[in-house]
């Protein structure tokens, strides 16, 4: 059987100790299989950036297990990309060099990767923009370059940090919209963390709800729209219900 991409078990993550220690996360069990897209929704301060943090080998459990393709997970690793909600390129180094950084760190084959990075800017309608330098891109170019980046090293599982968060409600959309079809032709496995419930569902095969600090699971909703989705996605009848059973939940006590 293949082993899932992602599994938590007994996941807990404490920080500090006496009279200021906050428990921050779980228990969590989670498991989430290859190819899969799993969006986590949860109120502000619930643990969604300590998870991503666990996941991406960033930091260690306080308790529990976390296990990626079968094997313990004990560091970051170049099978992991992650994008954070502000975009982190560097504004002295062109587009395409910024997007070719993960090529030095992993020690990658150059003139491979420069093909690979100039391909992902071309799918990702930034090719005109590879000699520029970030600060003439708009933010949601920004994204799409920080995108580019995660994805050089072709990694199998891609961490999404509340991606779109900073940008306004067309580019967010625009954005997720390509995100999904780009996901779709990639097949990998990615991970998204945010506080929108309809870019949750949009994304998502699942959407997992977390209870307020300390973060646990509350629920796992299947999304079982079609795809590939599109900007009619959301007005179908079967994405509404599934967004009134979320809000519902959601607005209920924890
Ligand atoms: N390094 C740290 N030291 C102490 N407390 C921390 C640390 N990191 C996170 N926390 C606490 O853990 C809890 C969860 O934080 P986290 O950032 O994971 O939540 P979040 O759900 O991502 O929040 P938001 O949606 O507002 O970004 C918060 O109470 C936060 O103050």
């Amino acid at each position: 059987m293949t082993p899932a991409a992602l599994e938590l078990l007994g996941v807990t993550r404490h920080f500090g100790s006496g009279a200021t220690a906050v428990h921050a996360l779980g228990p969590l069990d989670l498991s989430i299989a290859p190819g899969s897209f799993v969006s986590v929704l949860g109120p502000s301060g619930c643990g969604k950036s300590t998870l991503l943090r666990l996941v991406a080998g960033l930091e260690a459990p306080s308790e529990g297990r976390l296990r990626r393709g079968g094997e313990a997970l004990d560091g970051p690793s170049r099978r992991v990309g992650v994008v954070f909600q502000e975009h982190v390129l560097f504004p002295w180094a062109s587009v395409l060099d910024n997007v070719l950084l993960p090529a030095d760190v992993y020690g990658l084959p150059r003139a491979a990767a420069r093909s690979r990075a100039l391909h992902l800017l071309e799918r990702t309608g930034l090719a005109d923009f590879a000699a520029q330098r970030p600060h003439s891109l708009s933010g949601g170019m920004k994204q799409r370059a920080a995108f580019c980046r995660a994805l050089l090293p072709d990694p199998e599982i891609l961490l999404l940090d509340e991606p779109f968060g900073a940008l306004d409600a067309l580019t967010r959309e625009e954005l997720s919209l390509d995100l999904s079809r780009l996901w779709g032709e990639l097949g990998r496995t990615a991970l998204l963390i945010t506080h929108d419930i309809e870019e949750a569902i949009l994304l998502g095969d699942r959407v997992v709800v977390m209870s307020a600090r300390p973060g646990r699971i509350r629920a796992d909703f299947a999304v079982d729209l079609p795809r590939p989705r599109g900007v009619d996605t959301a007005s179908s009848p079967r994405y509404q219900e599934i967004k009134r059973e979320i809000r519902a939940l959601l607005f209920q006590r924890a």
